[in-house]
């Protein structure tokens, strides 16, 4: 009914907001757009599910996510694709598993600050009654 509208819609600009700080934070311009698939042409070989900020941000305007828990199982995805495909001693795999590590770390410590814990539960019961 219109009150559960009125949730997922404050759930949409809470997750919209998160994500936008997240693409501003240069140590996560990496996670921004997709990996390139010219310029990467054997990452679809490692990685089986892309994902990165900006596709986020399309899904949360396609109403995907009913509830945190089904938006962080796609954000994670950033991170673990990055420490899949980057797993090298070199610099390079280092510098951006340590920003895949802090983007991990940065959403959730988000999450637990700013998210209400009854919001959440009126969230998930939504996705229960669907
Ligand atoms: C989330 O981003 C990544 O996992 N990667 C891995 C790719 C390997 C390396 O860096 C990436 C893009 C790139 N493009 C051209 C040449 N080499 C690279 C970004």
């Amino acid at each position: 009914e219109e009150q559960e509208e009125d949730v997922l819609r404050e759930l949409r600009l809470f997750l919209t907001n998160l994500t936008e700080r997240l693409m501003l934070d240069r140590r996560f311009k990496a996670f921004t757009k997709p990996v390139d698939i010219e310029e990467v042409p054997d990452y679809l070989m490692v990685v089986q599910n892309p994902m990165d900020l900006s596709t986020l941000l399309s899904n949360i305007d396609e109403h995907k996510y009913v509830t945190v828990n089904e938006f962080l199982s796609d954000a994670d995805l950033i991170w673990q694709n990055a420490l899949e495909y980057n797993p090298k001693r070199d610099q390079a795999d280092r510098h951006i598993r340590h920003h895949a590590c802090t983007l991990k770390d940065t959403m959730r410590t988000i999450i637990r600050k700013e998210l209400d814990k009854d919001f959440q539960r009126i969230c998930e019961e939504i996705r229960e009654s669907r």
